[in-house]
């Protein structure tokens, strides 16, 4: 069952409160929170504070994208702040192994990130220590740019060397996603897909929601019709 993530980026973010109540009530589960600290992208968003403010007003599982230096100085105030999964960037991780388990001591799910740029190789080593992997398909640092299709191929090959470590891992896809690409993301092997634009975006937030989780649940349909494996 694929998930839509929302990305709060996008939203208008003096109705934060409105904007979550109005995704959740259009049936989304989860949420995404880009934390960017100016440095490791060139732009800045929102800490700790603003996700424990938020916390008591949904039920919405928190999914903490950590696009900071150094992200192991912040763990522990996000998952206090009350994020349910943690994504640190690889490229950020001299001692990634480590975070990971700084995060699930934390008590949240650790997830990797990667940039578009980065392969896929220092991933075999700790997959069986995460619980899901973010594909970056755009540079990150903003919202509403286009998705970078050769990171198709990157998702496929990430499927196939998860089937073949035979682990249980979500793939997260994250930047400029929207109906038109949800179904072949998903045929890719994607589970979560994240949407800022396509949604916070849209003058009608829960028609956006629901065409795009309709897009991405329709591939799953055919492909279970069809016997297609990504
Ligand atoms: O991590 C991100 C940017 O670094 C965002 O999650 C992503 O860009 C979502 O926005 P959009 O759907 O508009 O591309
Ligand atoms: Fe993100």
């Amino acid at each position: 069952m694929v998930i839509i993530a929302p990305s709060l980026l996008a939203a208008d973010f003096g109705r934060l409160r409105e904007e979550i109540a109005c995704i959740e009530a259009a049936g989304a589960t989860w949420l995404h929170l880009d934390i960017m600290d100016g440095h490791f992208v060139p732009n800045l968003t929102f800490g700790p504070g603003v996700v424990s403010a938020l916390r008591p007003y949904t039920k919405l599982t928190f999914d903490v994208h950590l696009m900071v230096e150094q992200p192991e100085n912040f763990i522990q105030a996000f998952a206090e702040a009350g994020a349910e999964w943690i994504s640190v960037h690889v490229e950020t991780c001299p001692h990634l192994h480590r975070v990971i388990h700084q995060v699930r001591e934390a008590g949240c799910r650790p997830a990797v990130a990667l940039n578009p740029a980065t392969g896929l190789q220092g991933l075999e080593w700790v997959l069986e220590e995460v619980d899901m992997v973010l594909v970056m398909t755009v540079n990150p640092g903003f919202g509403g740019q286009r998705f970078i299709p050769s990171m198709l191929r990157k998702i496929e090959e990430l499927a196939r060397l998860i089937k073949a470590q035979g682990k249980e891992v979500l793939i997260e896809v994250d930047g400029g996603i929207s109906a038109d690409n949800a179904a072949a993301v998903c045929r890719a092997g994607a589970q979560v897909l994240v949407a800022g634009t396509a949604i916070f975006g849209q003058q009608d937030r829960v028609a956006a929601f629901k065409a795009l989780h309709y897009a991405a649940s329709r591939a799953e349909e055919v492909d279970a019709r069809t016997g297609y494996r990504g």
